[in-house]
């Protein structure tokens, strides 16, 4: 199955833009024969917080019908990474998933809402867990800040799934947590890991890059730079799910009564 993250340098406030932006990335990873795109967090708006009310998008429709378009007219999966979705409960952080047919088959709000950088203050918080099938692989997402609450990417992966995917935003100064808390999360789940931060700056931060696939026995499979925005693409074997879950059975020794 071969992966491709779409690593990009995100205009602030600008959705126009940035769809174009990604139509042309699309194109470009559909070069490398991706059978799943995946893009990272918040990539139609950026951390532009304050005019989510103005640029956000309205129960998810207009990007569902975006990438419907782009999924069918490439036949290709897409994780099409988070968008600020405005509803009458409140403004969400949402991952949507497409299959070839340009289908949904997943959806995920973020959990954990990163004070740091102000989220609670014009976001609600999501409340279900993120599990689908791509191909007929299990699979989840989870939201960046998600990563370093490992109690919540177990529960998908309790559920099934083999393949854990992580939209981001994720700033320069915290690099070395998102490297070290992704490579955890893959050796302590024995999942693949599949993260597309972004680059580039805005008011606030410069975004890290190092978009990372890690595979279940914690090795990287790919890393992007730091600076430049690109496509990240690997080849992942979903069996070495199994086969690394039969060498160190980790799931049949766990002894959840105690904890
Ligand atoms: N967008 C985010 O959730 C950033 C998370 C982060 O910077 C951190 O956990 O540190």
């Amino acid at each position: 199955m071969n992966i491709a993250i779409i690593q990009m340098d995100i205009i602030l406030g600008n959705p126009q833009e940035n769809k174009k932006q990604v139509q042309k990335w699309v194109e470009k990873a559909m070069k490398e024969n991706a059978d799943v795109i995946v893009l990272p967090e918040l990539w139609t708006t950026g951390y532009d917080l304050s005019r989510l009310q103005d640029i956000g998008d309205e129960n998810g429709e207009d990007i569902q019908s975006f990438m419907r378009q782009l999924a069918q007219k490439h036949a290709v999966n897409i994780v099409a990474g988070s968008i600020a979705k405005k509803t009458q409960e409140g403004i969400y952080n949402t991952l949507y998933a497409f299959n070839r047919k340009g289908e949904v088959i997943g959806e995920y709000s973020k959990l954990h809402l990163i004070t740091l950088m102000d989220e609670e203050k014009y976001l609600t918080p999501g409340e279900k867990k993120g599990n689908f099938f791509i191909e007929d692989i299990p699979a989840a997402g989870v939201i960046c800040y998600d990563i370093r609450f490992p109690e919540w990417v177990r529960a998908p992966i309790l559920d099934g799934a083999q393949m854990l995917f992580v939209p981001a935003e994720w700033p320069v100064q915290r690099l070395a947590h998102w490297r070290s808390l992704l490579i955890a999360r893959a050796i302590e789940n024995q999942c693949y890991i599949i993260a597309a931060n972004c680059v580039g700056s805005d008011r606030n931060n410069t975004f890290a890059g190092h978009s990372l696939i890690i595979d279940p026995w914690g090795e990287i499979v790919a890393e992007a730079g730091p600076t430049e925005a690109c496509v990240l693409s690997a080849s992942i074997d979903p069996d070495l799910v199994t086969s690394v879950r039969k060498q160190i059975p980790i799931f049949d020794d766990r002894r959840p009564e105690h904890y």
